[in-house]
């Protein structure tokens, strides 16, 4: 599935955006945001329209790093081909073994824009030609997978050898714990393991004075869409726009008598925000499903004979009544995004109102990008210069290092 844009279209879309220029306000609130009035976004800086990226702040080039890490087997490339290939669980029965570090940039075709590093099952920190200080430097989550099907006592003695090492090299990493492939275990076999893990791994970091390391538990499967919704709240965390994103979609939802409001990166099915109403499962199994629908419909029928176009465009947008009296709402807000909707039927009388309101968000939501594109070339000419000049960031000349 092609997301990207042609140049004509690209070209057009930005015009549209720059013509836009009438000073909105969501109906019932005054300004919501207080990003800049228009953009000077500038196509040739090499920042993508829509794609956020969360980088270090003094280079552009460098994408924060997720790592997949933990025993053989235990599901990594899986988790890796699910969430960004598309992969269907059942096809990951006949993956390879990794043998090397698979790194993957995830940012050409989707809105989040980091690297994913595939690790092999064993890595040895004692190998001298396993640099891990480098990887660990720039790495923004660590992910490590404990298959909860098989005895975890060794994958608990590795996680506490990888958090502790790398937590010398990057304090501020965040340490996720996928307990994995848990559609084999029931309710409270689960919950059970996930209490045990828990405390073991707690148990080792307090024995060896290491309490202040914080890790974060999750029960996730292929099988279903707990994966999904692990992925997307690491992700989350690496979005330094969340709290303004979760803001924005609280005073939309509360304007326009929305029940529940995602904001999804449409490739990956990572919902990257949502207001502050707790995540039901369901309701988020539901949105992924729609979203799986009005691209499968778009890519059969919305395609021109000769398969030019894409199957989503500013023209996306999808209403699906359930029998339930709730409605779902889709409606695109950047190449990359889509707002996905709970509406109760009555309150879906006053669609007018809802799609203000969501034209109001989407140029918020736009802004809000804006700012960080334009900060983010600012700091490149900077380190540009910078580089010229000979100096370090913090001005020490560079032949002194
Ligand atoms: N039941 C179940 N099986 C899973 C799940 N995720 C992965 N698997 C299976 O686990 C096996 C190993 O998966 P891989 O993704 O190759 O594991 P890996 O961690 O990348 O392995 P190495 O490359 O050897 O390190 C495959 O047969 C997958 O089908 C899951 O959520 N549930």
């Amino acid at each position: 599935m092609s997301q990207v844009l042609g140049k004509q279209q690209q070209q057009q879309q930005q015009q549209d955006e720059e013509e836009e220029e009438e000073e909105d306000e969501l109906v019932g609130l005054a300004d919501y945001v207080d990003g800049p009035d228009s953009s000077d976004a500038d196509p040739e800086s090499g920042a993508e329209e829509g794609v956020l990226d969360f980088s270090d702040p003094f280079s552009t080039e460098v994408k924060p790093r997720i790592l997949l890490m933990g025993l053989r087997r235990s599901g990594k490339s899986s988790i890796q081909k699910v969430v960004f290939h598309k992969m269907s669980p059942n096809e990951t029965l006949f993956l390879e073994s990794t043998n090397k570090i698979c790194r993957e940039d995830v940012s050409n075709s989707s809105f989040v824009n980091f690297q994913i590093w595939d690790f092999p099952g064993q890595i040895d920190f004692f190998d001298p030609t396993f640099d891990y200080e480098m990887i660990f430097r720039g790495t923004g989550a660590l992910i490590f997978v404990i298959d909860s099907q098989d005895d975890y006592m060794e994958a608990l003695a590795r996680l506490h050898l990888t958090v502790t090492r790398a937590y010398k090299v990057h304090p501020d990493i965040n340490f996720e714990v996928f307990i994995h492939k848990v559609d084999g275990l029931s309710d409270d076999h689960k919950i059970e393991t996930q209490r045990d893990i828990h405390q073991r791994a707690n148990d080792d970091l307090a024995d060896a004075g290491l309490e202040k390391i914080h890790l974060s538990f999750y029960l996730t499967s292929i099988y279903d869409h707990s994966i999904f919704e692990a992925f997307s709240k690491v992700v989350q965390k690496l979005i330094p726009q969340l709290p303004t994103l979760e803001n924005l979609l609280n005073i939309f939802i509360s304007n326009s008598g929305i029940e529940k409001a995602f904001l999804f990166d449409v490739v990956s099915k990572i919902y990257i925000a949502t207001d502050s109403t707790p995540v039901d499962m369901q309701t988020y199994e539901l949105c992924c499903d729609m979203i799986d629908v009005v691209i499968d419909i778009s890519c059969i029928y919305g395609l021109q004979e000769d398969g030019a176009g894409t199957p989503y465009d500013k023209e996306s947008t999808a209403i699906i009544k359930l029998n339930n009296t709730t409605v779902l709402y889709l409606k695109e807000v950047t190449k990359f995004l889509a707002l996905v909707c709970f509406v109760r039927e009555e309150s879906f009388e006053r669609k007018g109102l809802i799609d203000y309101n969501f034209h109001c968000f989407r140029k918020a939501i736009h802004e809000v990008f804006e700012v960080r594109m334009r900060i983010a070339k600012s700091r490149k000419v900077q380190s540009q210069m910078r580089k010229k000049k000979g100096t370090t960031p913090n001005g020490t000349p560079r032949v002194l290092l």
